[in-house]
């Protein structure tokens, strides 16, 4: 066994979820095709990716929902595929569309029976659920049956019910997916704390970046069932800072020219400015740069002014995923 193998095996050894080689295909389509990851305990991890990149099959493997063609799964010390009914007492999950709360019971009787399904005496948690009730605004509510609520209601008292298990891992498929402004907040500074005071482990898939960027301590972005990236958000963001610039010049250009330059650069958006015009460019390197200086020196305007255009999430997910207009 190498080095690195045995560093590797530690590591997943003591993580909290720790996935290798998972593949899941449904007859022609490779949804996971190869996934190796591992999730440390205590970390938030986003699940990023297009629509159709493996998001939920993954979860559902993880979940031991569904059966992977390949790979194996732990959860904390349990395997998933050999012992799914334990793995079911280490992770709770809230998956997208499914909202399963009894609907004649009130909030609080849904939350109070979810975490006695965990062996939780929930006469020892009365205040530990009216705050969590009341972190995603249903203190209101608490008390009203949940037929009587609205669609977004229901779904904030499946998230109290999932989180009221109090399992060590949490999986979050779209969470906040038709939550109002104000239980947004609640549940970002919820999923926060329960990993910084409690050292639970949460992963949550999103398509709200700015979800993503505030609360995941690591981003994994998946594309037509692979890992196309694995780190930070600021070493995602920093990976394709200072390449989008915003160049103004002092004209307006005819028609040809611009279609010139946008034949010889990555030139977008262009905008007319009150002293002339704007357009974005992306440069790789300097020689990129000076290539299309010179080709400005060609036409009648001046360059003045090149600003470094700072990306977010968002920019950085669609240049991995390819979803950008080149
Ligand atoms: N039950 C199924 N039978 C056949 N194909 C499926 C099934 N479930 C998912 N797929 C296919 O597997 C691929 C991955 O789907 P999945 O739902 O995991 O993606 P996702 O990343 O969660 O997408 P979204 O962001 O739209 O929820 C897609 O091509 C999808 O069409």
């Amino acid at each position: 066994m190498s080095v690195e193998t045995a560093r590797r095996n530690r590591r997943a050894a003591s993580a909290a979820v720790a996935i290798e080689g998972l593949t899941k295909t449904y007859g022609e389509v490779r949804a996971v095709d190869g996934v190796s990851l591992t999730v440390e305990r205590g970390e938030v991890v986003g699940l990023l990716g297009p629509n159709g990149a493996g998001k939920t099959t993954l979860i559902k493997c993880a979940l031991g929902l569904l059966v992977p063609t390949a790979g194996a799964i732990r959860v904390g010390e349990v395997d998933v595929r050999s012992d799914t009914a334990r793995a079911y007492r280490e992770v709770s999950a809230m998956l997208e569309g499914a909202r399963n709360v009894y609907w004649r019971l009130t909030v609080r009787e849904n939350v109070r029976f979810f975490a006695g399904l965990q062996g939780i005496d929930p006469r020892t948690r009365r205040e530990t659920h009216a705050d969590l009730i009341a972190s995603l605004g249903l203190a209101e509510q608490a008390d009203t049956p949940v037929v009587d609520l609205s669609r977004g209601m229901k779904q904030k008292t499946a998230l109290a019910c999932t989180l009221a298990r109090e399992t060590p891992v949490v999986f979050l498929d779209e969470p906040t997916l038709g939550l109002d402004v104000e239980a947004s907040l609640g549940l970002r500074q919820r999923i926060r704390r329960l990993a910084d005071e409690e050292g639970r482990t949460i992963v949550l898939s999103s398509h709200d970046m700015d979800v993503v960027q505030e609360v995941c301590d690591r981003v994994v972005v998946l594309n037509d069932g692979r890992v196309v990236a694995n780190g930070s958000v600021d070493d995602l963001v920093g990976a394709f800072r200072a390449r989008a610039y915003r160049v103004t010049v002092s004209a307006d250009l005819p028609l040809a020219a611009r279609e010139r330059l946008e034949r010889a650069h990555r030139v977008e958006r262009w905008s007319r400015t009150a002293s002339g015009l704007r357009f974005e460019v992306t440069l790789d390197d300097a020689a990129a740069f000076y290539a299309l200086v010179d080709d400005l020196r060609e036409t009648d305007v001046d360059l003045v002014s090149v600003t470094a255009v700072e990306p977010d999430l968002e920019d950085a997910f669609l240049q991995l995923t390819d979803r950008v207009d080149r």
